[in-house]
């Protein structure tokens, strides 16, 4: 197993570092024990200025002090040709373009935006759940003429939150026939300053533009397979998964509805298993990230809580510092087989998180 002791430090530039998810990296990299917060980059809006002053910043907590005066630049390869990684919090209108510009200058780019998730040889990576996608990488480099430089995308924050418990359903139980889910989605998911207050407050929004689109088709990719000697992905193709999106005035933290029909052909024995065999296989679920000992993973991937009201953003969104996805009430379905409900941090796990640890695992799989 490689040890995470010795590795040196890291530069890292932050693309959007301005935005909130950008503002989230600020906070997981500010400590970080080899990556190093190295350059920032952001609009033509805000390079030239202290971050400080450029940034409208929404944390609970302080602009770290390493961070505060490093001048943002704007977002050209050339500024940050001595970093030894970058992560994009980059809004998609522009995410496209300018990661396509970095990856081009052979940089290792760790993308939030939904722009290259479609790609056929861009792994779409959750971490703690399909790090053997990095199986692709070699294929990426010898497409596009890179030695180091690569680009692996994270999915859609609902999506990251989904595919968690899924994946451990899955790998015991084969994949599911059906899946439904509706949810309830955090205002921080939208950026800032993102939905107008009239919009939300005392109210909810049953509409987020392309969300369930998204998720419907992320969760094929996610749990689907490195393909054809490492040059392609095989998308699960028998599962079904129908998503309804909604956002609520919460500050950070989806909450998720699922209900799911098992196929009862890969159940071992061809039986569905009991509610306390869900229970169980949910926390003893691992992967690669913890075997690994990433200094970002979470020690439990999934949190299983039993109370009949729980999980709940408030009480429940830092659980393993927001890198884990909460899951409780399972209970049985009068339609499918069971109904549970799950809670992500969109802005960790759902975002920042999420490639700071694909990062991780990167380094001890030697790309990076
Ligand atoms: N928020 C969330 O929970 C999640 C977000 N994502 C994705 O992550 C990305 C960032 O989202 P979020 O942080 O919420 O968005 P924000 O709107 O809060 O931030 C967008 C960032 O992009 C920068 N930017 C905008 N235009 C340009 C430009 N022309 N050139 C360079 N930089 C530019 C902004 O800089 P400036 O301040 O100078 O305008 C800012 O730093 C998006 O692609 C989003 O879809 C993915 C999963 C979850
Ligand atoms: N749409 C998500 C956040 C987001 O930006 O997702 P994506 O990266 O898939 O566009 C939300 O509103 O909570």
């Amino acid at each position: 197993m490689p040890s995470f002791e010795n590795i040196p430090p890291k530069k890292v530039g932050i693309l959007g570092a301005t935005g909130t998810v950008g503002q989230r990296f600020i906070l997981l990299l500010s400590k970080h024990p080899f990556f190093v917060v190295h350059a920032l980059g952001a609009s033509a809006r805000s390079a030239g200025k202290p971050y400080a002053l450029a940034a409208k910043w929404k944390q609970a907590v302080p602009i770290p002090q390493n961070v505060q005066n490093i001048v943002v630049k704007e977002c050209k390869s050339k500024e940050f040709e001595d970093c030894d990684v970058v992560f994009s919090g980059l809004d998609a209108d522009v995410a496209g373009d300018i990661e396509m510009e970095f990856l081009k200058h052979d940089i290792a780019v760790f993308s939030n935006a939904k722009n290259y998730r479609r790609d056929p040889i861009v792994p779409l990576i959750v971490p703690t759940v399909n790090t053997s996608h990095y199986d692709i990488i070699a294929h990426q480099r010898q497409h596009h003429n890179l030695r180091k430089g690569f680009i692996v995308t994270n999915a859609n924050c609902s999506t990251t939150g989904l595919v968690v418990p899924l994946k451990a359903l899955q790998d015991k139980y084969g994949p599911a026939e059906a899946i439904m889910v509706t949810t309830m989605q955090a205002i921080s998911g939208a950026g800032y300053p993102g939905v107008p207050s009239l919009d939300i407050l005392d109210n909810v929004v049953p509409h987020i533009g392309g969300e369930e689109e998204k998720m419907e088709w992320e969760v094929l990719k996610i749990l689907g397979d490195v393909a054809h000697e490492g040059s392609a992905f095989s998308l699960l193709s028998n599962t079904k998964v129908s998503a309804s999106c909604n956002r609520v005035p919460v500050i950070d933290g989806h909450l998720e509805s699922v209900s799911i029909k098992f196929n009862k052909d890969t159940c071992p024995n061809n039986r569905i298993p009991s509610i306390e065999e869900v229970y169980e296989t949910l926390s003893a679920y691992t992967c690669e990230a913890q075997s690994l000992n990433c200094p970002s993973a979470p020690e439990n991937a999934i949190v299983v809580t039993r109370e009949a009201d729980r999980p709940q953003p408030r009480l429940d969104r830092e659980n393993e510092k927001g890198q884990a996805v909460t899951v409780g009430r399972v209970r049985p379905c009068n339609i499918f087989d069971y109904k549970f409900t799950l809670l992500v941090h969109n802005t960790v796990l759902g975002a920042a998180g999420s490639s700071v640890l694909n990062a991780e695992v990167a380094v001890a799989r030697g790309l990076l």
